[in-house]
């Protein structure tokens, strides 16, 4: 394996996924500073957190991390309770501040809070009581398929959402979520009819509730995943309102992702009394605390999915049609917007908790390395994961999962190789697309997520991109950067930001190079792009929409959905029309 450490006497990762830093020694050093404390809820999939940085060098002291339940009733719907989601944050900040005395820090110490939150996914509220109206529907679920492909049929322009957006038509974005849930939950409905109904994105439903309903905004970023802000103005598209039917009242109000947004007073909150100043979507805050700074920097973070962007500047960037556009962050009401392109891809370490959980190969996720070790090549075996289609760059929403290649000889060990190689393929699909589409010639990549931990998949990464890969031994480079997000907010003033000196104190890496030829390389690609071929167009009709164990919503899903489609499609052909007279 070719890695080598820019960290003086300590290039070897702590292996624990739960310690955000890879040397404890960083943690001791921590203690050396003394000054004002900056707190991040740190809201993802799995995982949601709460950890607290000394500033201005932004060590991580203290942190608490509980994992938070999924709901699944069916196949590719996933939904998370909201109310468990705030009593975690809660139980999180709880903890963490319960670490403080000990270290010689208070509550009182916390100058102020930063948010940082997995993205698209979609909570609605009433406004009155305060209660969620439904479960929050997840980034991955794919309920919504059949709504899509009807739009993708009925539009002429496939590039009418991405130039008012960045992004395509997809499951993925908030809007389709919050149509499904107007047209197919009754309580949804009925608060929207009394103007009680707020929607929002998770960074919106957490302030809601640490402000005790003071607050309903969100931030930039997370606006830019709901296919209904106009990159351009960077407010609610009125026209892309009309076309999903949803009304400005029920959407929080943008703003820049570091700025005084105002004080957390839930008495359920241990952080009651601290200022709030920081909302980055999580894959934001990771290319900040990356400090992927400049144009052409690239990050991608590997964690149940894996999401690469690239810093395209104050420019937005448009690719035709394997990218998002997205905004990167914006760090002021007065600073310029800093956009980057990016490739998601939904399923990483996702596939490797399904080969422990459902198909039962590996006992732990964190095995994959010693199994996938255990053979020299994956054996020809190629894994295309595609459990609820593909995202970047193929977007294709009837592909599925398959294993190809398979003998007599193939092991169990081949298929988690297989496994940890589809990661880097589908990393690698990203890297031509932003190559072909968008002219950019990435020459380093910046990793980082919990299964950077993994020394085979760091080195098969830089192997099948060909490029030298830079691992953060801050595990945790979200919480790092949404740290400093708030923390140089005006008014708050706990630091300038300035990456590139942070860059050179604080964050260390060690580097893979690749070890293969390109010959090798190109050979094996070739593979997998055959792989990915014949897992295209397997769904061949999508199921009808329809609602999960309550059976009393199921008469309703579909007539108010064939009405969405009806106005839908009627309020596109108009728009479409109005943008061409215009
Ligand atoms: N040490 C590890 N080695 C390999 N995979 C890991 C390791 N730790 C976690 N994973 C994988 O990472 C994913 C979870 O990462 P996490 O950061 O908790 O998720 P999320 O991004 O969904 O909040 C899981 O899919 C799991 O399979
Ligand atoms: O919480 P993660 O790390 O799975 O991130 C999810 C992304 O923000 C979805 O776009």
């Amino acid at each position: 394996m070719s890695k080598t450490s820019m960290t003086e006497g300590k290039n070897v990762p702590n292996s624990s996924a739960d310690v955000p830093f890879r040397s404890k020694e960083l943690r001791k050093q921590s203690l050396i500073q003394h000054t004002g404390l900056v707190g991040v809820i740190d809201e993802g999939t799995k995982t949601i957190g709460f950890s607290i940085y000394t500033t201005p060098d932004f060590k991580e002291i203290a942190a608490h991390r509980v994992e938070l339940g999924v709901i699944s009733s069916q196949d590719g719907w996933y939904e998370q309770d909201p109310l468990e989601m705030m009593a975690s944050i809660n139980k999180c900040a709880e903890e963490a501040i319960k670490q403080l005395p000990e270290l010689g820090f208070s509550s009182s110490d916390i100058i102020t809070v930063g948010i940082t939150n997995q993205r698209e996914t979609t909570i609605v509220w009433d406004a009155v009581t305060g209660k969620p109206l439904y479960n929050a529907i997840v980034w991955k679920d794919i309920r919504t398929s059949s709504t899509v492909e009807q739009i993708v049929a009925k539009v002429q322009d496939p590039n009418y959402f991405k130039r008012r957006t960045g992004l395509p038509i997809s499951t993925y974005f908030s809007a389709l979520k919050i149509r499904w849930l107007k047209d197919n939950v009754p309580e949804v409905r009925q608060a929207c009819r009394e103007k009680r109904c707020k929607a929002g994105t998770v960074d919106s439903w957490i302030i809601w509730n640490l402000t005790n309903g003071a607050l309903h905004i969100t931030d930039v970023t997370n606006a830019s995943r709901t296919l209904l802000m106009n990159l351009e103005t960077q407010n609610w598209d009125p026209v892309l309102l009309k076309t999903f039917a949803i009304r400005e009242e029920m959407l929080p109000s943008i703003h820049s992702c570091s700025e005084v947004f105002g004080k957390i007073t839930s008495e359920r909150s241990a952080l009651r009394g601290i200022t709030l100043s920081g909302i980055l979507g999580n894959q934001q805050a990771s290319l900040l605390g990356q400090m992927c700074v400049k144009p052409g920097q690239t990050k991608n973070t590997y964690r149940s999915g894996c999401f690469l962007l690239c810093n395209t500047g104050d420019k937005p960037v448009f690719s035709s049609h394997g990218l998002l556009t997205t905004v990167a962050y914006k760090l002021g009401p007065q600073a310029p917007t800093i956009y980057a392109l990016e490739g998601s891809v939904s399923v990483a370490g996702h596939a490797l908790s399904w080969l422990q959980q459902k198909v039962r190969l590996l006992p732990d996720s964190r095995d994959a390395e010693k199994y996938a070790e255990a053979v020299p090549t994956a054996g020809d075996v190629y894994f295309v994961p595609a459990f609820t289609g593909l995202y970047a760059p193929y977007w294709r929403q009837n592909a599925r999962g398959i294993i190809i290649g398979l003998t007599q000889f193939t092991r169990k060990n081949h298929i988690v190789r297989a496994a940890l190689e589809s990661i880097c393929f589908q990393t690698r699909d990203i890297l031509e697309c932003m190559h072909q589409e968008c002219g950019y010639d990435i020459n380093k990549l910046h990793a980082d997520g919990k299964l950077t931990t993994n020394n085979l998949l760091m080195q098969l990464q830089a192997d099948t991109a060909g490029l030298p890969l830079f691992r953060s031994q801050l595990m945790d480079s979200t919480a790092f950067g949404a740290a400093m997000c708030a923390a140089q907010a005006e008014g708050i003033g706990l630091c300038k930001f300035e990456p590139e000196k942070r860059y050179y104190e604080n964050v260390h890496y060690d580097t893979f190079l690749p070890t293969t030829t390109e010959q090798e390389r190109e050979e094996r690609y070739g593979k997998w792009k055959r792989a990915v071929e014949r897992s295209l167009g397997w769904v061949i009709k999508q199921k009808k929409t329809r609602t999960h164990t309550e059976e009393n919503y199921r008469m309703l899903s579909s007539l108010p959905a064939s009405i969405f489609l009806i106005s839908t499609f009627a309020m596109l052909v108009h728009s479409l029309s109005a943008t061409v007279k215009s």
